[in-house]
This record gives structure tokens, sequence and C-alpha cells, in this order.
């Protein structure tokens, strides 16, 4: 019997577990589920709380006209040695109730703290354990009276919603019905029979319960139904004699309404041969062992379910990151292991796998050349411009024969429009670099706990790819100072050998010499300039991979891991301060996974004993 008292006491820790794990037995298999409880299922008035009091031997339950429960009530009784009973609400913990009538009034103060002072229902069970050497090992729900009608101030839908949430609670396999009826009313129209009929068609989880035998018309007796005759259930019926509203009235204890009750079965013509099968005390036991046939049963796959949730709270533990470590060694290896997991997805990247580089291309492909295209050359060659630019150059003195200086102003003048275009190149690609560590940052699954880290890294990043920019920019405007600095002699030499056509034509007009002297020396810086522009085409990509893209791939968080090698055991610490709703979550789970794990072994020692 003591290992059997202990299995219920455990289900009652595994249930009370539950409920602090926020588990009311919603949704999917849960716990909750697993475990068989007692239900109290009867219409308004038809003496459950009555039946409830004289299980537990206490006066603890708001009573009342109209609908008094409105909240689930779980009940768990705890058997003690010795020693004075208490009660005690989950919601309130530390909180020892020895006065019973101060159980009442919390019980009534924590159903309206949910509901409000309306009459509407919840289905939140309020949580009460009793510990009493003077009670089995169970756990009981008392649920909302059934009704037949609506009173007012209640909506109409209030007969459906208590049978639905009722129905909610006994419709569950591991749930054990306790369907009480009272004795001046036909078995037949019994809200309990009906609805336990309808979840537990076979009546293995049925318990039928009579109550008001003491208030039937004289000459009748409820026998056909104690004896299983009017409906039959697969466990014995049993009547009961609870204090009556004089009684209690009167503040009749609850040991002498025992001891009368007792004392009325014995001593009853109808029902004297029943007595050692009727009454509160032998419900209770009755209920008990039932609990523990049901528990027995049911342990194997307790085990399997609490087994399930451990790999499953594990595996969100394993997701979610594991606690880090505090010496100051394997925190520098964390944060070198992340950092190179970030590098890793940036550089995906740029290599491809992953989106984004091509946009780099993109810059080398189109911008760059429409950017080019666009460059006002057609202006600055004019002929009015070259005309102007040449003449200035020429100074009093008018050139001979090729206006050199002319030519190097008009080229240089020139040149220095690539200087944009190169700028802008430059820019285009490090915003696509920054997009993509951004982006990096956020792809990588394992920074995802460490926000500072992640800062941190994103400045780290940024500063290098401003240092790569500033870099890539000096070597582009170089490219074109180069161009500037050294003319290709070949392509004048060439010039020189072709024959000037247009001078040999009849008419010696000054103007028109000079109108064409002029348009060919244009014409002729433009084709040198579509030449520097074609070579400029190429070689600046060359040079924003050389100095940014390669550079990012190969040294982006360089500066970075010097300075993190430097840093005392304090700031490495913070570098891997996580989120607080993370590190909140991943002690909730750790929580929950202690209460399985001990649960668990409790339920081992005492499976094997
Ligand atoms: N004489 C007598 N009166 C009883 C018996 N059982 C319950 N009563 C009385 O019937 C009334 C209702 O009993 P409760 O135990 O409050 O019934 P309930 O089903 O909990 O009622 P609600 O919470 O309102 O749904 C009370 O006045 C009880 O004293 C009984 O066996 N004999």
């Amino acid at each position: 019997m003591a290992t059997m008292e202990s299995l219920i006491g455990l289900v009652n820790r595994i249930q009370r577990a539950c409920t602090v794990l926020g588990d009311h037995g919603g949704e999917g298999m849960s716990l909750w589920e697993a475990l068989p409880s007692v239900a109290v299922v009867g219409g308004q008035s038809s003496g459950k709380s009555s039946v409830l009091e004289s299980v537990v031997g206490r006066d603890f339950l708001p009573r009342g006209s109209g609908i008094v429960t409105r909240r689930p009530l779980v009940l768990q009784l705890h058997k003690t040695d010795k020693g004075t009973e208490y009660a005690e609400f989950l919601h309130a913990p530390k909180r020892k109730f020895t006065d019973f009538a101060a159980v009442r009034k919390e019980i009534a103060d924590e159903t309206d703290r949910i509901t409000g002072k309306t009459k509407q229902i919840s289905n939140v069970p309020i949580h009460l354990s009793i510990y009493s050497p003077n009670v089995v090992n169970l756990t009981l729900i008392d649920l909302p009276g059934l009704t037949k009608v609506a009173v007012e101030g209640q909506p109409e839908s209030i007969v459906e919603d208590i049978e639905n949430m009722v129905r909610s609670y006994v419709e569950k396999p591991n749930s054990i019905i306790l369907a009480i009826s009272p004795a001046n009313q036909d078995i037949a129209t019994s809200d309990a029979i009906k609805l336990a009929r309808e979840v537990d068609p076979s009546g293995e989880r049925t318990f039928g319960v009579v109550t008001k035998l003491d208030l039937m018309d004289k000459g009748t007796n409820a026998l056909d139904v104690l004896e299983g005759k009017a409906y039959r259930l697969q466990h014995p019926w049993v009547g009961i004699v609870n204090r009556s509203q004089a009684d209690i009235n009167k503040n009749v204890d609850m040991i002498i309404a025992r001891q009368k009750e007792r004392e009325y079965f014995e001593t009853s013509p109808e029902y004297g041969h029943l007595a050692h099968k009727m009454g509160s005390e032998y419900l209770a036991k009755l209920l008990s062992k039932h609990l523990e046939t049901v528990i027995r049963q049911r342990i194997p796959s307790i085990i399997a379910l609490i087994n399930k949730t451990i790999d499953e709270l594990n595996a969100e533990l394993d997701r979610i990151g594991r606690p880090i470590a505090v010496d100051s060694g394997a925190q520098l290896y964390t944060i070198l292991e992340l950092c190179r997991a970030f590098e890793r997805v940036f550089k995906e990247h740029l290599d491809g796998g992953r989106p984004g580089g091509d946009k780099i291309y993109g810059v080398f492909d189109n911008q760059l050349p429409a950017a080019l295209k666009k460059l006002p050359f057609d202006r600055h060659l004019s002929l009015k411009n070259v005309q102007k630019v040449v003449s200035e150059a020429d100074g009093y003195q008018p050139h001979l024969i090729a206006p050199e200086q002319g030519y190097r102003r008009l080229i240089d003048g020139s040149i220095s429009y690539f200087k944009g275009p190169a700028e802008a190149s430059i820019d285009a690609v490090h915003l696509v670099l920054k997009d993509l560590v951004r982006k990096s940052i956020a792809e990588t699954e394992e920074l995802k706990r460490f926000p500072t880290l992640q800062s941190d890294i994103a400045a780290a990043a940024t500063e290098a790819l401003e240092r790569f920019r500033e870099e890539g920019r000096r070597t582009v405007l170089r490219l074109v100072d180069m161009e500037s600095s050294y003319l290709t002699v070949e392509f004048f030499r060439k010039l020189h050998l072709e024959p000037e056509k247009t001078l040999n034509q009849g008419n010696q007009n000054t103007d028109r010499y000079s109108d064409n002297h002029f348009r060919r020396i244009g014409s002729n810086v433009n084709a040198y300039i579509a030449m520097v522009c074609d070579t400029l085409k190429n070689s600046i990509p060359k040079a924003i991979v050389y100095c940014q893209v390669r550079e990012a791939k190969r040294a982006l968080l360089n500066h970075f891991y010097t300075q993190v090698g430097r840093r005392e055991k304090e700031r490495l610490g913070a570098m891997l301060d996580e989120d607080p709703a993370l590190m909140e979550k991943r002690g909730t789970i750790a929580k929950r996974l202690e209460l399985y794990k001990s649960a668990r072994d409790e339920i081992d020692a005492v499976a094997w004993k």
C-alpha cells in the first residue's frame, strides 16, 4: 500500500509541475493528459460540493445559489502522517491556510480574478492542495454544475458553455468520472449520467454516485439504481448521505456527518445489506484503489511521454544554444568560432551559393559602362572649346605644325572626367559589401543569440570596409592620373602618318581651314580618349576587386581579431551578452527539463519498487 500511495503522491507532484509550466491540458498530448484524475460531474445542486467535501472531510468550497463553481477546481489531497491540516494554492504557494473558511473565500476571490464578478465561466483551473492525515492521496476536479436554463444576467450560451467545458475535462480518456445524481430525481434524467454515457459509453471510467438518499419520498428507495439494475456501470454504484442544508446551517462537523452517514446505512432497513459498500469513506477508498490500478497501467506510456518531452527540450536547448563558458580562454574561442561562422556565410555571398555577389559584377557590367558613356566629351571636345583651349595654350605664338600644348590640355581635361565614374564604382561596390555584411550577420544562425557580438562584428566589418574603400579610391584615382601622366606615343605617331585629306581641298578659305583643323584635333583627342576609356573600363574593376572585394574576403575581421585577442575577461564576457528574452527562454526550458527529469527519476524509483 505504501508503494501505491507514493504512486499517487507522485502523480500529484507531476500534475502540479504541469500547471507550473502552464500546461492546463490544452492542445496536444501533454503530460497532464497522460495522468488520471477524478472529475466530479453533476447538475446544479446535485451535491457535488458536498461529496467533495466529505471525501476530503472538510468544509472549504464556496456555496450559494446559482453558479458558484465557475472555474475548474483541481483539488489534490495529500495524506500526511501527522501534524495539522493545511491547504495551499498554487497561485499563492507561500501561504499556508489552516482556516478552511479562508480557503473558501480564496477560491471565490481567485475565481473572480479571472472571470470578474460576472457569471462567466473559465477553463483555467484553480489548484488547491490539501495536506492532512485524514485524507487519501487523490486528485479531484470540481467542475461547474450542469444546468438546463440560463438564469438572469447570464448569456443564453451558458448552458452549452458549461456543458462544453465539463465535456472537455471528462472526454479525455484519463479522466475518471464521478457522476453525481440526486436520489430524489429520476436517474433517467440525470445530467451527469447523460454526459458520462456520451463520453464513456462502456462505463469503464464512470463511477455512479447517488446523493440525497435521505430525501427520498417515503416508501421509495434507490435500490434498483444502487444494485446496478436501473443503469448498469462497470463499477458499483455508491450511495451517499451528505449534510442537509439544515446541518450546514447548524455547522455540523464533518466527522460527525460521516459518523451519521455510517449510522444511516448501518441502520437502514433498505440499504443495511449494502452498508459496507456505501458512504463517502468507501467512495474515497474505491476511487483511490481504482486510480492506483490505472496509474500502474499508465506508467510505461507516462515514462515514454516524459522521455519524449525531455528529448524535445534538449533539442530546443541545442537549437537556442547552451549556456556559454565562463573562463576567458573558452570565451575567446567561442567569439572566434562565431566570427568564423559569420565569415563563412559572408564568403558564400561573394563566391556564390548565397545571392548578392553578382551585384558587384552588375556594377562592372552596367553601372560603370553606363556612367562612362554619359561623360560630356561632346561638350568638352566641341569645335568651339577645342578652338578656345588650343588658342589659349598657344598664347601669342600660334602653333606651327601641331598644337602639342593644346592636345595635352584637351586630353588632361577629358581624362579628369573619368574620376567621377571611378569613384562612383568604388562607392557602389562598398554599398554592396556593406549590405552583404548585414545580411550575413542576420543569416549566421550561431550568432542569433548574441546581439552584442552581432553589433561588434558589424562595426568591425564596416570599419574594415571603409578602409578598403579608401584604398580602392586611391588606387582608381591613381589609375586615372596615370593615364594623364604619360600618353601613348604610338597613337599620335600613327596619326602623323595619315594623309591630311581635308587640307588639300581647293578652297583656301582661312576660316574653313581653321575649322577643319580644330575639328580634326577634336576628333583625334576623342579617339584617344575612347582608347583610354576602354582601358579604364577594364582596369577599374580589377582595382576594385583587388582593393575591396579580395580584401573583404581575406581580411575583413583581421583588425577585430587582434583587438579581441588583447581584451580582458570582462570585456569578452560582455561581448557574449545575450538577448535577455533568449536567456529567459533558456532558463524556462532548463527549469522544465529539470522538472521533467525529476519526474522521471521519481517515476523510475516508484516503478521499480
Ligand atoms: N439532506 C441532504 N441534503 C443534501 C445532500 N447532498 C447535498 N445536499 C444539500 O443540497 C444542497 C446542494 O448541495 P451542494 O453540495 O452545494 O451541491 P452542488 O452540486 O455542489 O451545487 P452547485 O455548486 O450549486 O452546482 C445543499 O444545501 C446540501 O446541503 C444529501 O445527501 N442529503
